[in-house]
This record gives C-alpha cells, sequence and structure tokens, in this order.
C-alpha cells in the first residue's frame, strides 16, 4: 500500500529562528527551561547569599553601639560592651566568609552542568538541523553559539546574575536601616537616585542592543576564520591570501567597533552611577551634620548612616555593571535559543514511524519536485521506479540535479512537492534509527577524522571487532592496499584523511559503507582522478559491496554507466532518458548519447 503524503505544506526552515521578538524575561524563562540545573536548589543558595549579605549590615549597628553605648557612654567608655561587640562583629564577618564560600561554590557547581547541558543540547541540534538550514550560517557563527555564547552566560551566572538578586536585597534592606536611623536623611538619598533609576532602564535597552551586535559580530569574526583556516590550502593556491586577510580584517575591525560600542556605554552608565553615588555622600554628611548639630541625630547614628549610604550606593553603581553581564548574556541566550529553538525540518518519526524491512529496497520517487531556498525549482516532475536490487547509474551534465536527488534519497532534504518511497513507504514516516543504517551515501569526499585507519572505519559501526574490519577489507578486494600501508589499521590517517591520497580516502568511505550493511547504497561517484592501480581497487570494492543491495550510482565514468542494469539520464532537473546502456548509446542525437561521445573522446 502506498503511503504517499502528495499534499505537504512546505515546513522547510531556511535560517535559524528568529528570537529578536522575545523580551527579556521571556529569554531568561526559557534559558532557565533549557539548562534545569541553574534553578536546581537556587533558595538554598539565594538563603545562603542572604546570610552574607546580612553579615555586611551588622557591621554599621555595631559601629553606631559602639560609638554611641560604648565609647560615648555617659558614665565614661564601656570597654566591655565595646569587646562584645568586637566579637559580635567577629563572629558576622566568619559567618558572612563562610556563606560567601558555600555560595560561590553552589554557582559554579550548577552553572558548570547547566551550561554543560545547553552546550550538548546545541551541538545535538547542529546535528539534527538540515543541510538547508546549516547553510544558512557560516560553520563558525554556528559554532560561537554553542561556544563563546555560552562562555556569556557563564560569566553571567557565575557572578553577576546572584549579586543583581543581592544587590536588589541589599538596597531594600540598607533603606529599611536608614529609615530607622533617619527619615529625612534616607530621603535625601532616594531624591539623589531616583533620576539614576530611570536613566538606568534607558541605559540597558542601549546596552542591551550593542552586547547583541557584539555577539553577532563575534560569530561573523569566527566565521571568516574557520573558513580561511579549512580553505588554507585554496587560499594558498590561488595566491589570495591578501584577499582573505583583508576579509578577516574587516570582520575583526566590525567587533572591535561594536566591543567599542558597548563598552563606551557600559562605562557611561558606570560613571553616572559614581557621580550620583558621590554626590548622595556629600549630601547625606551635609544634611547629616546639620541634623546631628541639631540634636536630631547622635554621632554614632551619623557614621552608621554614611555606611549604610555606602552599603546603598554600592549595589546601585555595581548593578549598572551587573546589568551590562545581564544584558552581554541575554544575546548569548538569544543565540542559543535560536539554535536550539529552530525545528528540525527534517524529523525524525520517532515512535510514530515505521521501520525499513531488511533485504534489497525498492525505491520510487513520485512528482519530486524541489527548489532550495529561495532558488529556482532545481528538480521538476522526477518519477522512477527502481527494482529491489538492481544497480542504477544516474548521468546528467553538472549542475542537472543528480546530487539533489540523492540528498532527497538519502532524506538529508525533503522534496517540496511530490513523495519519495522506499519499499513503498514515504522515507518521511521511516524512523532515523533504521532509516539512517539501511540507505547509505557514499559521497564524493568523505569525511576522515583526525585517526588511525581502524577508528575511522569503526565510525560506521563502534561495537565492530578489529578482525571483522579486517574481513571487510579482504571481501572488498583491499587486503593489499591494507597490508602496503606503513602501520596497517593503526595508520594515521593526518586531519581531514590528508595523509591519504583521495582514491585511498574513497576506499576507506566504501569499507565504512560497507560495515553500516546498508541495503540501500548511495554512492556519489568522485569526479577527481585517481591513479589506474586505485581506480581500479575502487571499481572492485564497489561491485563487491554493491551485490545483494540496491545501488544508486551518481556517475561520471563512463565504466560506471556501462556496468549498470540501469541508466537514468537527467536534463536540467528531468529525466529525459533511462534504459540499459547500449540501448540509450543507440538513440542517436540524444542527451546520452551525446555524452557518451564526449566520454569516449576523452579516454581516447
Ligand atoms: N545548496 C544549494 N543551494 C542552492 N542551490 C543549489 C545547492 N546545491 C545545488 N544547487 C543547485 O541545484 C542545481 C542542481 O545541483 P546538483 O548538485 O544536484 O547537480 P549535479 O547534477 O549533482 O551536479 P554535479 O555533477 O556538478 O555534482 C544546480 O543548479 C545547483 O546550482
Amino acid at each position: 500500500m502506498s503511503t504517499v503524503t502528495k499534499e505537504r505544506p512546505d515546513t522547510r526552515t531556511r535560517s535559524l529562528g528568529d528570537t529578536e521578538s522575545m523580551g527579556t524575561w521571556a529569554i531568561l524563562r526559557r534559558g532557565l527551561a533549557l539548562s534545569p540545573e541553574l534553578g536546581r536548589g537556587f533558595s538554598i543558595t539565594l538563603a545562603l547569599a542572604l546570610v552574607a549579605t546580612l553579615g555586611q549590615v551588622l557591621v554599621p549597628i555595631a559601629v553606631q553601639q559602639t560609638t554611641d553605648k560604648g565609647i560615648l557612654a555617659a558614665g565614661g567608655p564601656d570597654v566591655g560592651l565595646v569587646l562584645r561587640l568586637v566579637l559580635v562583629v567577629a563572629g558576622a564577618v566568619v559567618l558572612t566568609s563562610v556563606a560567601s564560600y558555600a555560595v560561590n561554590l553552589r554557582l559554579f557547581r550548577s552553572s558548570e552542568s547547566g551550561l554543560a547541558t545547553l552546550r550538548i543540547k546545541g551541538f545535538r541540534q547542529i546535528h539534527d538541523l538540515s543541510m538547508l538550514t546549516q547553510n544558512a550560517e557560516r560553520r563558525g557563527s554556528l559554532v560561537s553559539r554553542v561556544t563563546s555564547d555560552v562562555d556569556q552566560i557563564s560569566k553571567f551566572v557565575q557572578s553577576s546574575g546572584l549579586t543583581l538578586i543581592i544587590s536588589g536585597a541589599q538596597i531594600l534592606i540598607a533603606t529599611a536601616l536608614m529609615l530607622f536611623y533617619s527619615p529625612e536623611l534616607t530621603g535625601v538619598v532616594w531624591i539623589c537616585f531616583v533620576p539614576l533609576f530611570l536613566l538606568l532602564r534607558k541605559f540597558q535597552a542601549r546596552i542591551g542592543r550593542a552586547y547583541l551586535a557584539v555577539r553577532e559580530r563575534v560569530g561573523d569574526m569566527l566565521g571568516a576564520i574557520s573558513e580561511s583556516v579549512v580553505g588554507a590550502t585554496t587560499i594558498r593556491a590561488y595566491g589570495v591570501e591578501d584577499r582573505t586577510a583583508e576579509r578577516i580584517d574587516v570582520a575583526v575591525e566590525a567587533h572591535r567597533r561594536a566591543a567599542i560600542t558597548a563598552q563606551i556605554r557600559t562605562v557611561s552608565a558606570f560613571v553616572s552611577g559614581q557621580v550620583v553615588a558621590g554626590a548622595t555622600t556629600i549630601a547625606a554628611l551635609g544634611v547629616g551634620t546639620i541634623l546631628a548639630a541639631h540634636g536630631r541625630l547622635t554621632i554614632g547614628e551619623l557614621v552608621a548612616f554614611l555606611f549604610l549610604v555606602n552599603l546603598f550606593t554600592q549595589p546601585v553603581q555595581t548593578a549598572t555593571e551587573n546589568l551590562n553581564e545581564l544584558q552581554n548574556a541575554v544575546a548569548g541566550w538569544r543565540r542559543v535559543i535560536g539554535l536550539i529553538d529552530t525545528p528540525a525540518d527534517v524529523p525524525d518519526p520517532g515512535e510514530g514511524g515505521v521501520d525499513l524491512p531488511r533485504g534489497p529496497v525498492r525505491v520510487q520517487l513520485q512528482d519530486v519536485g524541489f527548489a532550495y531556498p529561495g532558488g529556482p525549482t532545481v528538480l521538476h516532475d522526477i518519477d522512477l521506479d527502481i527494482t529491489p536490487g538492481s544497480r542504477v547509474a544516474i548521468v546528467g551534465e553538472t549542475g542537472s540535479g543528480k546530487t539533489t536527488i540523492g540528498k532527497l534519497l538519502t532524506r538529508l532534504m525533503d522534496p517540496v512537492s511530490g513523495a519519495v518511497l522506499l519499499n513503498g513507504v514515504d522515507v518521511r514516516r521511516i524512523r532515523f534509527s533504521s532509516l539512517r543504517p539501511r540507505v547509505v551515501l557514499v559521497p564524493q569526499e568523505g569525511f576522515l577524522f583526525d585517526a588511525s585507519l581502524l577508528e575511522n572505519v569503526r565510525f560506521a559501526r563502534p561495537g565492530v571487532t578489529q578482525e571483522e574490519v579486517l574481513l571487510a577489507f579482504a571481501t572488498l578486494g583491499l587486503g593489499d592496499w591494507l597490508d602496503g600501508l606503513p602501520s596497517g589499521l593503526a595508520t594515521a590517517v593526518g586531519q581531514r584523511g590528508e595523509s591519504l591520497s583521495a582514491g585511498e580516502r574513497q576506499l576507506v568511505a566504501l569499507v565504512r559503507a560497507y560495515l553500516t550493511e546498508p541495503d540501500l547504497l548511495l554512492l556519489d561517484e568522485a569526479t577527481s582522478a585517481v591513479d589506474p592501480a586505485t581506480e581500479v581497487r575502487i571499481q572492485r570494492a564497489l561491485e563487491r559491496l554493491a551485490s545483494g543491495r540496491t545501488s544508486i550510482a551518481i556517475a561520471h565514468r563512463l565504466s560506471t554507466a556501462e556496468a549498470a542494469d540501469e541508466v537514468v539520464v537527467v536534463d536540467r532537473g528531468r529525466i529525459v532518458q533511462r534504459g540499459p546502456h547500449d540501448e540509450l548509446v543507440a538513440q542517436t542525437g540524444s542527451v546520452y548519447a551525446r555524452m557518451h561521445a564526449s566520454w569516449s573522446a576523452q579516454s581516447g
């Protein structure tokens, strides 16, 4: 029974999620939901932090009591009381230190676990995003979302976040005590500070925008740098080092400018706070002295009040600094959330999906149409039915749409219209756990990791033994090649496999594919020329790999097309011919006949 879903809305996402419209609170809430460890045990941390703050508040009270009731006591200094108060302060200092230590430890633990979870979610998401979405953003910038952006959040969570909350509590406690000592003086302090509170709100929005720009420029800069590192060989080969350096300079310069703008705004906010704090202390001292002269305030109360003014102004000032950290972190969170909340545009049907039964696969494309985001239609009404176990070669001019068909068959992307069916089931309904190992694409340039040959091959099937790997090499006729390598399976392949030739890298890719035991094999044949001995090995390995399974080769060589059971000719996104090689060649004037003529001319 066919399970085609012809009318499907185009749910493909082109770029990463937009979080611009989310307010600061919404971002913080979502950020906390993504890293639940950050909120775990927070009430205990907060209680400990309050204990640490209360310890600080004890000092001005003790100073006032020491001055008024100890030093300036009616019958002369009361040494006993002074000593007791000193002991109380010492106790408070010890308590404060222990509480501060515990707070920091708890914060580091919870933030490190919370942000590790966020990083893991981010990296997983990068893998779940389709190539279309990944292509919308440069790799370096994508990576910066889970590295430097998360670092910004970490900076905030580990210090500024709690300081910000404690600052609020400190302001309230200081105000309550100030009111206790002198409501008039408290009024003076608040009158001085109200304009700064209002100004801070304005600063906060501007600083927030500036830091988001900084985070974006960091992403651009990393994007430009990683591109130049990855493409170093090409850059050198074409002698375009200057132009590349210029692009990096531009990105670095844009980052420098954005960082300076953010810093200027930060410093302006901080300096405003300092000016207001200084002015407040002067006003409190002036008005306080007048009040003391009129007997409405004792000397001890005035001194205690000035301590409290400091306790009040200090968090207001640091609040500006911490608010910047908050904005910086929110900007980081915004970018990470933008990544994590982007729906996977090629979703795994998971529980509701079906498994692909074992055995050679029947492949059907029904009215398949495809266009890359924002681009023209590159595949038009493709209809194809491939018999299980057959060997098919897809040929066509460059840009005709062959690779695109391959990407649709392996579900790296979904068609815009029509459906791809494997054994009669729409690929969109097949679970990834079944689809991924059963349908394998051997790309033109398989990616090799900087590890041994064995580890690179094992990557396909982690549990495979060394004997099984050796057997795989032998079965594909590659035993002699392996024996010729300096350290056999232990040979290091270098970064991206650069110690091997392009042809040898293909051999490794074929062994990898073989170990997965796919039922449908897709081979994107490399266009790069390889030496004749390796060419023979590749062909032999391919033949053995293809036996007993359905295989589709995106062919660039005449030999591959000749060896196939059927050749499918694609021209400008349409299938224009299909049939056995000999039959197609005989159709004079056809696209395939022309291609054949040109292949034959090239090979001699
Ligand atoms: N990621 C992409 N974004 C936008 N357009 C793309 C993308 N990849 C391919 N295209 C376009 O789609 C069309 C078909 O490309 P495709 O790679 O499928 O051709 P091909 O037949 O495999 O070519 P080749 O033989 O050179 O590999 C081309 O016009 C190409 O420019």
